[in-house]
């Protein structure tokens, strides 16, 4: 048995540590000769040998932010910012992460903004929190809206943003088979859900 799947912070819905099931490497790596003898392929051949094992890996790296707590990058503020108070926006921040119903990438970037209220955080912990959610399985709404929760109660904002645009492969790849679709949301919090003029000064912010 490999490593039980520890609590990180806010489940969002997930069942408790002890009621997870993880299995193990050999397990893992059995599915996925079975995925590859359903393609039609011999996973007996040559070049098919270690697939396993290195698909077992690769979803490892991709799937990693279920074994961290994204809170965690947040616990630390500085308040010495001589006094400001405006708008901070991190814009452009890449991602890609898998969507929960095909397991294929969907893959763009986020954009966060907060009013300070009592001190800022480093600007790179919003990247982590971006990064830990995004490698779990997701749709874009549940990525977008649990990145706004986890800043929202860490920092208690006046105010925060939260865009994401991205492309889905499930939907270039196979399926309707429509490249080119940017699929976005948004999550607002404070100033930003309150008043109109903030979510405009945000968009601008965010497309200049
Ligand atoms: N709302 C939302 N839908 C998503 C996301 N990622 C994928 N989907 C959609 O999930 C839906 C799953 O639909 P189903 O009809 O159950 O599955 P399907 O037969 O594979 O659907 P098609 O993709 O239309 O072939 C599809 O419409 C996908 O486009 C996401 O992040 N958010
Ligand atoms: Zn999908």
């Amino acid at each position: 048995m490999d490593a039980v799947l520890k609590p990180v912070g806010k489940t969002f819905e997930r069942k408790t540590p002890d009621q997870l099931q993880r299995p193990s490497r050999e397990e893992a790596e059995a599915a996925v000769r079975t995925i590859l003898a359903w393609t039609g392929d011999d996973p007996e051949r040559e070049g098919l040998l270690d697939t396993p094992k290195r698909v077992v890996k690769a979803i490892t790296q991709l799937y990693g932010g279920y074994f961290e707590d994204p809170a965690e990058h947040l616990e630390r503020t500085f308040e010495d910012v001589g006094g400001y108070q405006d708008i901070v926006l991190v814009r452009g921040i890449p991602f890609h992460s898998h969507c929960e119903h095909h397991m294929l990438p969907f893959v763009g970037e986020a954009h966060i903004a907060y009013y300070p209220a009592e001190g800022v955080v480093g600007l790179s912990k919003l990247a982590r929190v971006v990064d830990i959610f995004a490698k779990r399985l997701q749709t874009q709404e549940n990525l977008t809206s649990q990145i706004a929760s986890t800043i929202d109660d860490a920092l208690a904002p006046r105010g925060l943003a939260v865009m994401m645009e991205a492309e889905h492969q499930c939907m270039t790849m196979r399926g309707v088979q429509k490249p080119g679709v940017s699929t976005i949301t948004t999550q607002f919090t404070g100033i930003f859900e309150d008043d109109p003029a903030e979510q405009a000064k945000f968009m601008t912010l965010v497309r200049g």
